[in-house]
This record gives C-alpha cells, structure tokens and sequence, in this order.
C-alpha cells in the first residue's frame, strides 16, 4: 500500500500485510481516567443483569475502589432507580457529569436524559448503541477503578457494537436457571472469543431459594446444570445467588447499597485479580519525554527477539516530540554486543518485545532503560510510549530460544507470556 503508516489498528484498508485487526475502540472523555472495563451480559431481559451489575459496583466501592455504572440498558434503565438516583444530567462544555449515589458509585444511564422516568424509549439497534458510545465519550467520568457496563441484553448487533467501541477487560455473563443457559452461554463465550476478551465467569441467579421455616435451598426452577455447561466451555461458574424477596425489596427502594450478598464476595475477589488488557499508564503521561529510543526492527514492525535482531529502529524524542528517526544496522554479535550499537547511538531507551535476564542486565548496566511487551508497528508502539497508553513492563520475559512468541492482541501485553 503506498500510503501505508503500518498502523494496522486504525486502518480499513482489506490488505494482506495486515498485522493486526483493525480498531473500532472509541477514546474516552479527556475528563475520564477509566482503569478497567467490565461488561455484564445476558442472554436475554429479567434475569438479574442489572441487579448483578450493582452489586458489583457497590461491592467494589466499598472495597476502596472508585466504582462506575456506565448503564447500557438503554431502552429498560432501572440502575437509577436501585441507588435512589433521580438526578437529572447536566453538564459543560467538556461533557456531561455522571450522577453520584450515596457511597460514591458514579453512574450515567438514559433515564437521566428523560423527562419523565416512564418515558419509552422507542429507538432502534444503531442509535441505541450510538446512545451508549456517547456515555462513554461525553461523560466526564474522572478517576474510575472499575467501570461496570450493563449491556444490553442478547448477543445481537448492538452489544457486540459496544464490545467493539468499549475497552472491555472482561466479560460476565448473568444467567437464571430457566434459561436456554447452554445456547447463551456459547453465544456469549463465542462473541468474547471473537473480540478476543476474555470471559470472566457466570453468575446463576435466582438460583434457588431458601425457605425461611425449614431454612433449606429449593431449587425452584429444577436442578442447576451450570457446572456442566462451565465445564464444556471452559468458563468459571463464579457465583450463585439465592432468590430472595429482600433484594427485590430494597432495590425498589432504592437501597441495593445497603444489602449484604455474602454469595456476590468470590465475584469481587476474582475482579480485584483481573489484569486490565487497555490500561493507561496515567504516570508517564505527565512526564515530558527526552530520550533516544531504540526498537529492534523488521519490515516497520517490532521484531520480537532482541539477541537477533538485524536492525534497529532508533527515535530521537525531544519534549514529547519525535525529531530524528533513522533505521541501523545491528550487526551480527550477540546481546553484548548489540549494547555497544545502541550506545554509538546515545541509545538511553529500548522498547522491545520479549528479553532474556542476560540482556536485560547487560542493557541496564550499560544505563539503557529496558521496557518489554511491545509488539505489532513501532510506529504505533512509539506513539503509545509518547502517549503513555502502554502498561510499562520491565519484567525480563520469554526465553525467545524455546518458543516462538505471537502477540495477536492489538493492545500492548504486559511482557508476561504466561498470559498468551
Ligand atoms: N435474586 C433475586 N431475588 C429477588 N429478586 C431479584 C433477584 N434478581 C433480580 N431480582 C429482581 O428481578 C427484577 C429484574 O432484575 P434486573 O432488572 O436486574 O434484570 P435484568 O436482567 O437487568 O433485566 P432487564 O434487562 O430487563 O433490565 C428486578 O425487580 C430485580 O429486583
């Protein structure tokens, strides 16, 4: 292609040197530092996805995480309603602030637009999923530990759209025991694997009820098959909620703050574990950036094993800015030697994919900073360094000599092959 910037991720074009899918991801508020994104699914309405997305966000709020409901249910809004939340959405001219419940949950949903709360909304697919892309980029979030999405429910066109526009970390999915459970799951688990984000587990809800004069669980709808259906698609069963009239209770009183959910905690233990796979390294974007960064280069693309690389690509970036760029040869010696080329060039910076201990020590004792778990165009893993939109590794990694190392994600990988 003769206009190629080789950064696959924001092109169209249908070409057969395509490194990496490209990217439908929407950038966020400037007034928003989102650090993780986790979407609650459904395989259809009324089964306890809006109620399973509250409690998280409570739960985790209470934990000490700052906790954020990005309501995608747009035609059948009710996470208002279980916060006691009747604010109105009012904004500035950077955007719209999300409302604040009593212990700090911030949340944006299309019942704050409305006038009246019982208001239809009659909209179809593209506009309801255009409606929650706006919530994303128009809502001044601010510091968020955990964005919690409640998509809308099924597995059609318009969650999938929001999977692509949103920077979701991971996927829960919420089920009830009456459910098609096996047919939901698969296509829940099948639309993940096709975004590549990986599925967190599945909630069974309403999964039975315990009796308050003989105090033992009845299985109201039949005998759970979720182990079985986890099993066969190699998804964690992580909770099982108990029917309960009390939670039906206070979130029509608009106090699901207040309910105490033992059976929701192995759900908020696993969340606090969950690496994010878009995380902003808030830190670096504040610092000016001086430096003469080198990455080992193949074709515009970063050549993943640093020992045998034949050519560097090396940046001089002056106040964030990149003044000088010029491809060099590497040589054929080793990593020692390849330290003595990067410093004939000034080199005080290596972006790199996967590096052994040995290099990384012979760089670091040579003052040359090393940062692991680049992959796909330099162009791009230059500009994301500049930005600071990399999770910065400086994990020594792979042993490049047993295994071959493929990053197909196109977001950078923290270094960790244990993760692929
Ligand atoms: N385990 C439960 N025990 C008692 N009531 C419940 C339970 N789970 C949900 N409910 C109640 O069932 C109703 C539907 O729940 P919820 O709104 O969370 O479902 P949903 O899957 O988000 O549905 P929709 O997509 O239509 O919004 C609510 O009134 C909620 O309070």
């Amino acid at each position: 292609m003769s206009n190629c910037n080789n950064d696959c991720g924001s092109c169209s074009e249908n070409c057969n040197d395509r490194t990496q899918p490209q990217s439908f991801l929407e950038e966020p508020n400037k007034n928003s530092n989102i650090k993780k994104v986790i979407g609650i699914v459904s395989g259809k309405g009324g089964v306890g996805k809006s109620l399973v997305t509250s409690l998280l966000a409570a739960n985790m709020q209470k934990q000490g995480y700052l906790s954020a409901i990005l309501d995608g249910d747009i035609t059948g809004p009710s996470i208002p309603k279980a916060f006691g939340i009747k604010d109105k959405a009012y904004g500035n001219d950077s955007g719209m602030f999300p409302a604040t419940s009593s212990t700090g949950v911030k949340l944006f949903s299309t019942n704050m637009l409305l006038q009246n709360e019982s208001d239809p909304v009659v909209w179809r697919g593209p506009v309801i999923a255009g409606m929650i892309k706006q919530f994303w980029q128009e809502v001044q979030w601010g510091d968020v530990d955990y964005m919690f999405v409640d998509m809308p429910p099924g597995t059609g066109d318009v969650p999938l759209t929001v999977f692509q526009s949103l920077p979701v970390d991971g996927i829960i999915i919420v089920t009830s025991p009456q459910e098609l459970v096996s047919m939901i799951v698969e296509k829940v688990v099948n639309m993940a694997n096709m975004m590549q984000i990986p599925v967190l587990g599945i909630v069974e809800n309403m999964s039975y009820f315990i009796c308050d004069s003989c105090n033992k669980e009845h299985h109201i709808f039949g005998d759970s098959h979720l182990d079985e259906i986890a099993e066969r698609f190699n998804v964690d069963c992580i909770a099982r909620l108990p029917m309960d009239p009390s939670i039906a209770h206070q979130v029509d009183k608009g106090l699901i703050e207040d309910l105490d959910i033992p059976q929701i905690q192995p759900i908020v233990e696993m969340l606090k574990k969950v690496e994010s796979l878009h995380a902003t390294n808030t830190e670096d974007t504040a610092k000016t950036i001086n430096e003469v960064i080198a990455i080992p280069y193949d074709k515009g693309q970063v050549f993943q094993h640093f020992g045998k690389t034949k050519e560097f690509k090396i940046y001089t970036v002056v106040d964030n800015e990149i003044t000088n760029q010029r491809i060099i040869s590497a040589g054929s010696a080793g990593h020692h030697e390849l330290v003595h080329v990067l410093l004939e060039y000034d080199v005080t910076t290596l972006l790199c994919g996967g590096m052994g201990n040995g290099a990384k020590d012979a760089n670091e004792a040579a003052g040359i900073t090393v940062y692991t778990g680049f992959s796909g165009s330099c162009e791009q893993a230059i500009a994301n360094y500049i930005a600071g939109n990399v999770q910065l590794s400086s994990n020594a990694t792979c042993n490049h000599h047993d295994h071959d190392h493929h990053h197909d994600h196109d977001h950078q990988c923290s270094g960790n092959c244990s993760n692929h």
